[in-house]
């Protein structure tokens, strides 16, 4: 199980570097950052929020958590004008909600964890969740689309649920 870096960490907003070889330790990094994310019972993980600066994305919004994706190097192209807001969260950003509006309709073209290029059409959850992963490998938080109040607030939100979670570690 990895650490998950929480906001405001600065390191959530480094710029992920390409992978140049899908090698023996990027298929263990990717082994890894599945584990981590079915542990945080979440459905999308990026590399940077493991504090590693390389384009790397693992998925999984299958019902019984049994059918992990990966997406390396991707890139998105929106395919419609047309965007739907979608109350997010992030495993980086715990116990904060909110609504952002995405482009409903994306082309995601991206290499798996073989290495193997491919190209995906992504609507409903998997364009948000894609859209939400890439912004983090280019160290955009959901919170970044919030009005500053409401970042003031998550910052507050944030630092209570790490001390709470703490005080709950120590026991
Ligand atoms: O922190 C992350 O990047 C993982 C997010 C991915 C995500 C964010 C917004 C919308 C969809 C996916 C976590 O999975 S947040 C937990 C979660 C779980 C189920 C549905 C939505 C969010
Ligand atoms: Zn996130």
């Amino acid at each position: 199980i990895l650490p998950i870096l929480s906001y405001p960490d600065p390191r959530l907003r480094t710029i992920a570097e390409p992978v140049k070889t899908v090698d023996a330790d990027i298929k263990q990094l990717i082994a890894d950052m599945i584990e981590t994310m079915y542990d945080a019972k979440g459905i999308g993980l990026a590399a940077t929020q493991v504090d590693r600066h390389i384009q790397l994305i693992v998925m999984d919004l299958s019902e019984n958590n049994d059918s992990p994706r990966v997406f390396i190097n991707p890139k998105i192209t929106p395919l419609v004008e047309d965007k739907k807001p979608y109350e997010e969260g992030c495993l980086s950003v715990p116990d904060v909600y909110d609504s952002v509006e995405r482009p409903v309709k994306v082309k995601i073209e991206a290499l798996d964890g073989e290495g193997n290029a491919f190209e995906e059409i992504a609507e409903g959850l998997l364009a948000v969740c894609i859209q939400h992963e890439m912004d983090h490998l280019n160290g955009v938080l959901f919170v970044d689309y919030l009005s500053s109040l409401k970042q003031t607030r998550a910052r507050d939100k944030v630092r209570k649920y790490l001390k709470a979670r703490e005080k709950q570690l120590e026991k």
